[in-house]
């Protein structure tokens, strides 16, 4: 089951927070998240799952940023949420999908106890200029059945910033042979 925008509301504070927290973002079942000017850009045009891939930050600009196709940039929401006992999930905004925007590539389900911004994996199909500021994208929250264990992630829990890819942490360290 998926929560009303009241419900999202009511819990506010207490199993749900999002912070800061606009009413005039909440829709009738989900709630507006907005895009923090910061973005990562990878350096290396092959990435490694298995080793940390150099980035840039870069801020977007007044005027706005044009995207360009085959990029990847990494950005975040400016708020951070939480939800005890509800699964929050990411989409995009029916406008932003119309411009040939991607918000996540893939990754769109968070943990419940997940605390932080939530990371942007955003992508073009045409180049096209975005504005720091915007809602971007919306969270919904799903009603979560039976007992769960506390999420203790050390890589994107509570976060605070945009952070790339930790994957390489899975992998066990190189072992030198001499
Ligand atoms: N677009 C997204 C998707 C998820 N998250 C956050 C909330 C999730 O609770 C957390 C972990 O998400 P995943 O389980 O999908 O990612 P990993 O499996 O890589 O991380 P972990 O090993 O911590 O579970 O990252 C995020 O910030 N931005």
């Amino acid at each position: 089951m998926i929560l009303s925008g009241k419900e999202i509301k009511k819990k506010l504070g207490k199993e749900i927070h999002i912070a800061p927290f606009n009413e005039a973002q909440l829709n009738p079942n989900s709630y507006n998240l907005r895009l923090h000017q910061e973005l990562l850009v990878y350096e290396n045009q092959v990435l490694d799952m298995k080793e940390p891939n150099p980035y840039r930050r870069i801020q977007i600009p007044e005027e706005g940023l044009v995207l360009q196709p085959g990029e990847l940039y990494l950005g975040r929401t400016i708020e951070t949420t939480r939800a005890d006992c509800y699964v929050p999930m990411l989409e995009g905004r029916s406008s932003v999908g119309r411009l040939g925007i991607f918000i996540h590539i893939t990754a769109g389900l968070g943990h419940v106890g997940a605390n932080g911004y939530w990371t942007l994996e955003i992508a073009c199909i045409k180049p096209v200029r975005i504005y720091a500021g915007v809602e971007i994208c919306q969270i919904y929250f799903s009603e979560l059945q039976g007992a769960y264990t506390a999420y203790n992630s050390k890589k994107y829990h509570n976060n605070n910033g945009v952070q790339p890819s930790l994957m390489y942490t899975e992998f066990a360290p190189k072992v030198e042979h001499s």
